[in-house]
């Protein structure tokens, strides 16, 4: 699903990680932890190819990520959902088309019914028609996280989704990242919630990875 093979990255003032080589699988559950600026965003970035790492390799799905031509990239994207830190919209788009919009861009077929049920678990039935300025930090995250779910990825790739939610929509949140990882979706989350971390092993199979020293290792079963 994601392999590293020696992977490292410098933005331009000394190494952030070093020699980092894992295997993710296919279905897996991880979160990915970490000091501030250890590089949590960064390794996301690589595993969906909006950063070619400084050395190393990095695989997604089966491809070489660094071998891709811009099709194959953009073909390999549409496997994959990603919820950025800073959540972008359309925002003459209402809610509701911004979420949909990953479906209607490739063809494929969206239900209304679908749509209500999705926005109505992330707790944004009431705002479908809002334009996205409207909404505040925890909703901006809650459209995201309904965007990137959409299309039922075969990973789905979240960058702190809970940051700006309270504990209770924490919670909704991860179990619906829960459900669609017990139909097949790999999940990666950088996340600094170690509630939530612990909250996501009482429900299932999740591995932790953490950023330290400039090496990215499995934490053991301490949290
Ligand atoms: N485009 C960039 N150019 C130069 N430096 C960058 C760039 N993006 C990130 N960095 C730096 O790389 C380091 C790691 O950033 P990254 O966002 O990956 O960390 P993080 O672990 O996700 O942090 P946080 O938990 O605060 O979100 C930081 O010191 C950051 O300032």
């Amino acid at each position: 699903m994601i392999v590293l093979d020696n992977v490292s990255h410098d933005y331009g003032g000394g190494p952030l990680f070093r020699d980092v080589s894992l295997r993710l699988e296919q279905g897996s559950f991880h979160f990915l932890t970490g000091p501030s600026g250890a590089g949590k965003s960064t390794f996301l970035k690589l595993c969906y190819g909006e950063l070619q790492p400084s050395a190393g390799q990095v695989s997604v799905l089966g491809r070489d990520l660094g071998q891709m031509t811009r099709d194959q990239l953009a073909e390999t994207r549409q496997r994959i959902g990603v919820v950025h830190q800073d959540c972008q919209f359309l925002d003459h788009l209402t809610v509701e088309q911004n979420v949909g919009l990953p479906l209607t861009t490739t063809g494929r077929e969206l239900t209304e019914s679908d749509l209500t049920d999705l926005l109505g678990w992330v707790g944004l039935g009431e705002h479908a028609k809002a334009l996205p300025p409207t909404l505040s930090g925890g909703e901006r995250q809650r459209a995201s996280l309904a965007r990137a779910v959409i299309v039922a990825p075969t990973l789905l790739l979240a960058d702190e989704p809970t940051g700006n939610l309270d504990w209770e929509m924490s919670q909704r949140l991860l179990m619906l990242m829960v459900e669609l990882n017990r139909m097949g979706t790999a999940i990666v989350i950088a996340t600094h919630d170690m509630n939530l971390i612990r909250f996501a092993k009482a429900h299932v199979n999740a591995r932790v990875l953490r950023f330290s020293g400039r090496k990215l290792q499995i934490a053991g079963a301490e949290l």
